[in-house]
C-alpha cells in the first residue's frame, strides 16, 4: 500500500514538473492554441455533440430556453430528486425544474439525450448598454452524432408544441403591459411587466349576433391554422383587428375572448409610455409569438393627425402617404420626429413594416370609438384585415345577456305566454333603445336574484330610451326649414331629453334603494 501512494506521488510530481515547464518554455498565446487544438480534438474523437440554448439570446430573450425549461417541467417532477420549484408572480402555478447544473435524460422516437441545466455567474460588467441578471442560465442538450440529423429539429420542434400545448392547459397566459413607461427595462433586459391573465370572457359570454361571432371565430382558427398558407402567399403570418363602436359595447371583452379562445398572450401598449419610433419597435421586438398586441383607443392614445401636420403634411395628404414620408423628412433618421416621438409612419411599420414580422403568429388589434379619427393607411387591409363594427344591443346580443345574467335561455322556449309577450315586446324595442351591452348588463346586474323583476325593469327603460329616440327622429330627421324653427325643435328635443331622464333617474334611484330585499327568484318558464 506505501509503494502504491509512493508512486501516485511521484506522478503528480512529474505533472506539475511538466506544467512549469510548459509555462516557462510556452507563452500563453501557444498554451491558448494547444488548448483549443485538444478541445477541437476532444470533440472530434466524442461520439456526442452539445448544443447551447442560452437564455439570453443577444438581445432577445430566447424563446426556445422558455420553451425547452416549460417542457422539462412536465416530466422533471416525476423523475428528479432535487428540483427547483418557481411560482411567478401573482400567478397560481408552480413550475417544477432542473436545479442549478443538474441534468435529466429524455426519449425521443426511442434516442435518448441528455439535457444539463447550466448555470453560472456573470463575470462583472464595468459597462453595459443595459442591465444583465447576476446569473447566466442556459440548457445544454447532448445528442448522439448519429442521431443529431435524425431527430434534432423534429425533437426542437416537438418541444415548441409541446411547451404550447402545456402553457395553454395551464391556461396561464401573461398579460403584459410596458406602463412602467420611458423604455425601462427589467433586470432581464424585458420592457414589458407581467401578470396572469385571468379575464372571463368567452365567445360564449360575449353579447352580438351569433353569426357575426362565428364569422371572427373561423377567421381567427383559420390564421391560427395557416402557417403554411402564409409561408405559400409570401405573408408575414399576423393579421389585423379593428374594433370600432361606442363605448361600452364589447370591444375590450371582445380581446379577452379572442386571448382566451386561442390561449394567446396579450401584450397591451400603452402609447403614451412610448417615446420613439426605436421604443416601439424595441416593444415589437420584444413580444413573443402566439400573441395578440393591443391599442386601445389608438384615436386618444396619440394625436397621430397632429403629428403629420407637425411634420408638414396635411390629413389628407397622409392617406396617400402611407410611408409617411413626410414624418421622416421633418424628423430623426429614427423616424421619429422633431421631438422624438411616435409618429404616424413609425406605427404604420409597428404592423406592416418589415419589423412586424419578427416573430409569428402574432394578431394586433386597434380598438376606437371614433374610426372616422383614423387615418386611411391604418386601416388599409394588410394592417387592419378585419374591422368589426361592436353596435348597440341587438335583439341577438340581448338574448345572450338574459342567458348570462339571469339564466333565462329564450332559444329553448319562452315557457308560457306571459314571458312569450315580454319576449316580443323585448324585441320590438331592443335596438330602437340604442343602448349598449353594458348599459343592459348594468340593469340585469341590480335585479338579477329577481328573474321577472329584472325583465320588467329592463322593458321599462328600453322603452323609455326608444320613446327618446324615436321624438329625437322626429326633431332631427323632420326636417327644419328655418333657423328659428331649428331652435324650438332642439329646445323641444331637450325638453323630452330632460324628463326623460328625470324619468330614468327616479327609476334607477328604485332599483338602487338600500336594504331593499330581493323578492323571491321567480322563473318566467314556470309562471
Ligand atoms: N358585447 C358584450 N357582451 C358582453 N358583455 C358586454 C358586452 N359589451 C359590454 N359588456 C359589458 O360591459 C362592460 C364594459 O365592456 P367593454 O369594456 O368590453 O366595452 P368597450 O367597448 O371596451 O368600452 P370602451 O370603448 O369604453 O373601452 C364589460 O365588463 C362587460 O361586462
Ligand atoms: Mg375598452
Amino acid at each position: 500500500m506505501k509503494e502504491f501512494w509512493t508512486s501516485v506521488a511521484s506522478v503528480l510530481g512529474v505533472l506539475a514538473f511538466c506544467q512549469s515547464l510548459l509555462q516557462v518554455i510556452y507563452p500563453p498565446e501557444l498554451r491558448f492554441a494547444a488548448l483549443k487544438f485538444l478541445n477541437k480534438l476532444f470533440h472530434y474523437l466524442s461520439a456526442y455533440c452539445y448544443f447551447d440554448i442560452t437564455e439570453i439570446d443577444g438581445v432577445n430573450t430566447n424563446e426556445l430556453y422558455n420553451a425547452v425549461q416549460l417542457y422539462l417541467s412536465s416530466f422533471v417532477s416525476a423523475t428528479g430528486s432535487r428540483l427547483s420549484l418557481t411560482r411567478a408572480l401573482n400567478s397560481s402555478a408552480t413550475t417544477f425544474g432542473l436545479s442549478n447544473n443538474d441534468t435529466i435524460a429524455d426519449t425521443f422516437r426511442g434516442v435518448t439525450v441528455n439535457w444539463e441545466h447550466v448555470v453560472t455567474q456573470r463575470q462583472s460588467q464595468s459597462f453595459s448598454w443595459r442591465p444583465l441578471p447576476d446569473e447566466k442560465r442556459g440548457f445544454t442538450l447532448r445528442i448522439k452524432k448519429r442521431d443529431k440529423e435524425v431527430i434534432l429539429d423534429s425533437y426542437l420542434d416537438h418541444i415548441m408544441e409541446k411547451a404550447n400545448e402545456i402553457r395553454r392547459k395551464n391556461q396561464e397566459r401573461l398579460l403584459y403591459t410596458n406602463a412602467r413607461g420611458g423604455g425601462s427595462l427589467d433586470s432581464r433586459g424585458h420592457p414589458w411587466e407581467s401578470v396572469p391573465f385571468k379575464h372571463p370572457s368567452t365567445f360564449e359570454t360575449l353579447a352580438m349576433d351569433p353569426e357575426r361571432k362565428r364569422a371572427i371565430m373561423d377567421d381567427l382558427r383559420d390564421f391560427t391554422r395557416g402557417q403554411s398558407f402564409y409561408q405559400r402567399t409570401g405573408r408575414a403570418w399576423k393579421r389585423g383587428y379593428l374594433l370600432h363602436g361606442p363605448p361600452g359595447t364589447g370591444k375590450s371583452s371582445m380581446i379577452a375572448a379572442m386571448a382566451n379562445y386561442l390561449g394567446y398572450d396579450i401584450y397591451d401598449l400603452e402609447l403614451t409610455e412610448v417615446h420613439s419610433n426605436s421604443e416601439l419597435r424595441k416593444l415589437l421586438m420584444k413580444t413573443s409569438s402566439k400573441s395578440i398586441i393591443v391599442i386601445e383607443d389608438i384615436d386618444c392614445s396619440v394625436n397621430l393627425s397632429n403629428r403629420w401636420k407637425a411634420g408638414g403634411n396635411g390629413p389628407c395628404r397622409s392617406s396617400y402617404d402611407p410611408a409617411g414620408s413626410a414624418d421622416l423628412r421633418g424628423g430623426d433618421a429614427d423616424g421619429g420626429g422633431a421631438n422624438n416621438t411616435i409618429t404616424l409612419s413609425g406605427l404604420l411599420n409597428f404592423t406592416d413594416g418589415l419589423w412586424s414580422c419578427c416573430g409569428s403568429e402574432r394578431i394586433f388589434v386597434f380598438t376606437t370609438n371614433h374610426v372616422e379619427k383614423l387615418d386611411r393607411a391604418l386601416l388599409r387591409s394588410g394592417r387592419m384585415d378585419m374591422h368589426i363594427f361592436m353596435s348597440y344591443c341587438t335583439f341577438a346580443s340581448l338574448k345572450i345577456l338574459l342567458k348570462n345574467y339571469l339564466g333565462w335561455d329564450c332559444e329553448g322556449g319562452c315557457g308560457d305566454e306571459a314571458a312569450a309577450v315580454m319576449l316580443r315586446e323585448l324585441e320590438e324595442v331592443t335596438e330602437k333603445a340604442e343602448m349598449t351591452p353594458a348599459d343592459v348588463s348594468e340593469v340585469l346586474i341590480k335585479s338579477r336574484s329577481d328573474r321577472r323583476r329584472a325583465v320588467r325593469e329592463l322593458l321599462e327603460v328600453l322603452r323609455a330610451k326608444a320613446e327618446r329616440n324615436s321624438k329625437y327622429d322626429v326633431v332631427v330627421g323632420g326636417g327644419v326649414e328655418d333657423e328659428e324653427q331649428e331652435k324650438r325643435a332642439v329646445e323641444s328635443h331637450e325638453g323630452v331629453k330632460k324628463q326623460i331622464g328625470d324619468f330614468m333617474e327616479t327609476e334607477a334611484s328604485k332599483y338602487c334603494q338600500k336594504g331593499q330585499q330581493p323578492e323571491e327568484r321567480d322563473d318566467l318558464a314556470d309562471e
